[in-house]
């Protein structure tokens, strides 16, 4: 079954087509990896997905329980609770809040609890934030990063950050996971360990990841199949080994698509 259908997407800032008429469909379950050289267009589709950006054209299906909705239907905040959730190129954690803090907030929308009874610390108020805060222990512990919860995000390595990112992603419950380049500045021993983390979210949480990423080593060693673009387009797709032995994503990335 496939969880995300792109059709026909295109979008234009002033003259420039950043994606020109660009089709995937992703399996669920699956990891799935979207490549390209500087400029390509793969943050644009990312952020079209979802609902940062509205494209000029096309359609983002997305079946997260067997039923289909077209996510350009929906608002940013909405794209969320219908089970999609990303991280961003650059860290994006509250710095003056700790580990543990950081996780919940990735909660955040999903709890039951609303303004008036937080504001009375009814009893089911405290409840559900005990709840909550296992969520976050059990996923910490997952991340293999238990016992930093109470320390101050912030002062964490940078591997340790992205990570966390990681681990917020997880606290919303999402069924499909954009990560946008999650390598970026992570040295060989840090990206070794998210391959493997990649791979056991997906099969722990039963997640379907979609991966921009530079680094080829990581998206040959984790995803199975790959959408190859060029300016916008689709180049090439298939599994690491077709896309590896493909010319044009050869010489896409040795400058020969420029022509
Ligand atoms: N908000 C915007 N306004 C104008 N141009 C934009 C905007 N967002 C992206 N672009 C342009 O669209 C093209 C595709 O950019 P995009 O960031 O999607 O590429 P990318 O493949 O993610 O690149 P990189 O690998 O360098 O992150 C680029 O030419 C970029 O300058």
């Amino acid at each position: 079954m496939k969880i995300l259908k792109v059709q026909n997407l295109s979008i234009s800032f002033g003259g420039l087509k950043a994606v020109d008429n660009l089709n995937f469909e992703v399996e669920d379950n699956s990891i799935y990896g979207l490549i390209g050289p500087n400029g390509a267009g793969k943050t644009t589709v990312f952020n079209c997905i979802s609902r940062f950006y509205t494209p000029d054209s096309g359609k983002v299906l997305f079946s997260p329980n067997g039923e289909e909705v077209n996510l350009l239907d929906y608002q940013v905040h909405q794209v969320i609770d219908k089970g999609l959730a990303r991280t961003f190129q650059n860290v994006e954690l509250f710095d003056n809040l700790t580990v543990l803090e950081n996780l919940m907030v990735g909660h955040h929308g999903k709890t039951k609890t609303n303004f008036f009874a937080e504001g009375l610390r009814l009893p089911f108020v405290n409840k559900e934030e005990r709840r909550v805060e296992e969520k976050a222990l059990e996923i910490l512990d997952f991340l293999n990063l238990k016992g930093i919860e109470n320390l101050q995000a912030s002062a964490q390595p940078y591997g340790v950050q992205k990570m966390l990112e990681l681990g917020r992603v997880l606290m919303s419950d999402a069924k499909l996971i954009i990560l946008d380049e999650p390598a970026a500045g992570m040295n060989d021993t840090e990206t070794d360990k998210l391959a493997e983390t990649i791979k056991r979210i997906r099969d722990h949480y039963g997640v379907t990841i979609l991966l921009v990423e530079h680094d080829m080593g990581l998206v040959m060693d984790v995803c199975e199949r790959i959408c190859a673009i060029n300016f916008g387009k689709k180049i090439a797709e298939g599994t690491p080994k077709e896309i590896q032995n493909s010319v044009e994503v050869q010489e896409a990335y040795l400058g020969k698509g420029d022509e």
